[in-house]
């Protein structure tokens, strides 16, 4: 048996020392572990406190290795154990998506949807010089200020589009203050949004025709076809397709398959009936719902309901008088193309660019959106849905793209009827009474309140008056100026050149 030495001795207190010392002897190894003592609340801490604190930061720089099985628990020694030999769960971050491109390529995510969170990012052309995306500074210079290429890029897909389809779901009736209206809800095979038609025919209230003239129904199709052998009496009616109107002792289910009647402009007695009035509007949450004056569009929405419920005066059929009137027919297409297609994330960041001393226009250009990115296909379709294409429309816009559009989708333009702001209504008529807006038009009808007292005021914001502010004059000046709306500046603005 070996001698045990004093020198052994002197080894084993200093060993034994070593290991009972308060502090931990300093281990010499290459690279120091990084991954301290950490505290929960820390890490929820960073979490939270900012966009610059991603998954990558969380793995990579501040806490290496932590999602390594081997390394599990290391950041919580409580935890630890070196006889616990169990295989552990490997915890990690799974994408439960296809990447993005991929989703929208197979039609997961429809490019419409996927615009909403588009960031200019996708829209600026990448920089020979950088390898990876980054996200441009939303006040970086304009690379590409033509705005009609960008539209058509960023609108086209990949693959040629199916024809658009659309079905009305469901339809009802609405009291509006200028009177009922029909809703009717469509789905469409080419995005994911529920788009409208506000139709007024209150021909279609009563179930006795009060004249021998009179014009025909503005019906869906599809709303009026045969969904289902085995849908009952009811189940049409739930849905809307009743003819007359609805009330506790009358119930009549439209006749299935009914087909939108014949030519609107004549009615077999001789006597010319104008076609419907009908305007194309874009979703505008901030003008419709909140009220906001930096647009005019909830007041356009007010105005062409109040248009199209006029009665129109056509040629009378009984000798004793000259004229007879019709109820008012028409239809607002409400289409949820928010902030003109840039959806409504987009549009409010744009607002703030607006407030930074920039229109309308240059605010989209620089988000790296297209000036107006709305497309009119959907439109078309719920307009031939309801007839529109017999006989064409009386279009309600001050927008040369609607127009064009229109005669594209195979909707015949019969007239253009422009769409004056209130406020320019109200200036002129407060200017010059009499043929106060005779220089508004050249060629084409104009529609106006004849007086305030034909504005009803409604418990909403619809049925509400004129107004006017510096925002909203900015407005429409640029859309005159520079997105060529078809409309006479107030002379006022004309005067003083306050274009921008
Ligand atoms: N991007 C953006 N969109 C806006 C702004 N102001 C209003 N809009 C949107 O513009 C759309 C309204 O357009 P429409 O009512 O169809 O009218 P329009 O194209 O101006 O043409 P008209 O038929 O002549 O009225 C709505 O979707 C609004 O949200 C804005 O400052 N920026």
């Amino acid at each position: 048996m070996p001698m045990h030495s004093h020198q052994d001795d002197v080894a084993d207190a200093a060993l034994l020392d070593l290991l009972t010392a308060p502090t931990p002897p300093k281990q010499q190894t290459k690279f120091s572990r990084r991954d301290a003592a950490l505290d929960p609340l820390m890490i929820a801490a960073a979490a939270a406190s900012g966009p610059h604190v991603t998954r990558n930061h969380y793995h990579h720089d501040f806490f290496p290795g932590v999602m390594l099985p081997q390394h599990e628990g290391s950041w919580d020694w409580s935890k630890w154990s070196p006889t616990d030999t169990k295989p552990r769960r490997h915890l990690a971050y799974v994408s439960r998506q296809a990447p993005r491109s991929q989703r929208i390529q197979e039609g997961v995510l429809l490019p419409e949807a996927a615009k909403e969170n588009d960031s200019a990012r996708d829209k600026v052309p990448p920089s020979p010089t950088l390898t990876k995306k980054r996200r441009p500074s939303l006040i970086a210079p304009v690379l590409d200020t033509d705005a009609t290429s960008r539209v058509k890029t960023s609108a086209s897909p990949a693959e040629p589009a199916k024809p658009v389809e659309v079905k009305c779901m469901a339809r009802t009736r609405i009291p509006t203050p200028h009177g009922p209206a029909f809703l009717h809800l469509y789905h469409n095979n080419r995005d994911k949004k529920e788009h409208l038609a506000i139709v007024i025919d209150s021909a279609q209230f009563s179930d006795s025709s009060e004249s021998t003239l009179s014009a025909p129904s503005i019906r869906s199709r599809s709303l009026d076809a045969v969904w289902d052998e085995n849908e009952t009496e009811m189940d049409r009616i739930i849905r809307g397709a009743y003819v007359g109107r609805l009330s506790p002792t009358s119930r009549h289910p439209s006749a299935p398959h009914t087909t939108p009647a014949v030519s609107a402009n004549g009615d077999g007695n001789g006597v010319s009936i104008p076609p419907p009035l009908v305007r194309i509007h874009s979703e505008c949450f901030t003008g419709e719902t909140v009220g906001s004056m930096r647009c005019d569009c909830g007041e356009q929405l007010d105005e062409a309901i109040r248009l199209i419920s006029q009665p129109i005066s056509v040629p009378s059929l009984s000798p004793s008088t000259q004229t007879t009137t019709l109820p008012g027919r028409g239809a607002v297409i409400y289409m949820r193309q928010e902030g003109r297609g840039i959806g409504l994330l987009s549009k409010i960041r744009a607002y703030n660019l607006q407030d930074l001393g920039h229109d309308t226009v240059t605010a989209n250009l620089m988000l790296g959106h297209g000036a107006d990115e709305r497309g009119y296909e959907i439109a078309g379709a719920i307009m031939r849905d309801l007839g529109f294409d017999a006989d064409g429309v009386r279009l309600l816009t001050n927008n040369p793209d609607k127009v064009e559009a229109m005669r594209k989708e195979g909707v015949k333009v019969a007239e253009r009827v422009p769409m004056v702001p209130r406020s320019w209504q109200s200036r002129h008529a407060h200017t010059q009474p009499h043929d106060a807006l005779a220089s508004l038009s050249i060629t084409e009808t104009v529609v106006v309140a004849e007086t305030e007292k034909e504005k009803i005021a409604g418990a909403t914001l619809i049925g509400g008056n004129a107004v006017h502010g510096p925002d909203l004059d900015k407005y429409l000046r640029t859309k005159v100026l520079r997105m060529g709306h078809m409309l006479p500046l107030w002379m006022s603005d004309a005067e003083e050149g306050l274009g921008q």
